[in-house]
């Protein structure tokens, strides 16, 4: 008997929801090419081998927006499966210290409020992200 292997790719990205101190949350858009091409999502990126989550998130959002944040504590973690690749999301509240933001790997970036957030598309993955975030309102 022949098995039909379903492997797909499977990412684990530490995900950083990052607040200002007038309780923004900073948000980017995707570069329109690519996976997921155009939303908008929390910046982070893939866990590298021997890395924490907080270093992970620390190291991506240096890279990927030139700022200096600190990683707090987990908020929630997503498994979510795509078309052609599965995502694990582990999300972490994060404090803004210090920095321009810049959109090195993105388009754009603005801080927004968590009632502003609903009218931005985001990925599938995100839906639980936010809701969670509405519960647990914080600042
Ligand atoms: N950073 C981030 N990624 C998210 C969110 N929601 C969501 O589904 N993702 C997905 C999109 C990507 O597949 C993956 C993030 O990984 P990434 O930014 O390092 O990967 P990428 O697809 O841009 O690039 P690649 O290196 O895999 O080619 O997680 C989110 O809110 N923030
Ligand atoms: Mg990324």
């Amino acid at each position: 008997m022949t098995e039909i292997s379903n492997q797909i790719p499977h990412k684990k990205i530490g995900v950083a929801v990052i607040y200002n101190e007038t309780g923004k949350i900073l948000i980017d858009k995707r570069l329109e090419k690519g996976l997921l091409g155009g939303l908008w999502e929390f910046p982070g990126g893939k866990i590298e081998a021997n890395e924490t989550v907080e270093s992970c998130i620390k190291r991506e959002i240096i890279e990927e927006i030139g700022i200096e944040i600190e990683v707090e504590e987990h908020l929630i973690s997503i498994e979510h499966t795509y078309s052609h690749f599965k995502v694990t999301l582990i999300v972490h509240y994060c404090r803004y210290l210090g920095g321009e933001p810049q959109p090195i790997e993105c388009q754009e970036i603005r801080w927004v409020t968590l009632d502003e957030i609903e009218t931005f598309p985001f990925p599938k993955a995100n839906t639980q992200i936010i809701e969670v975030l509405k519960k647990n309102k914080r600042v």
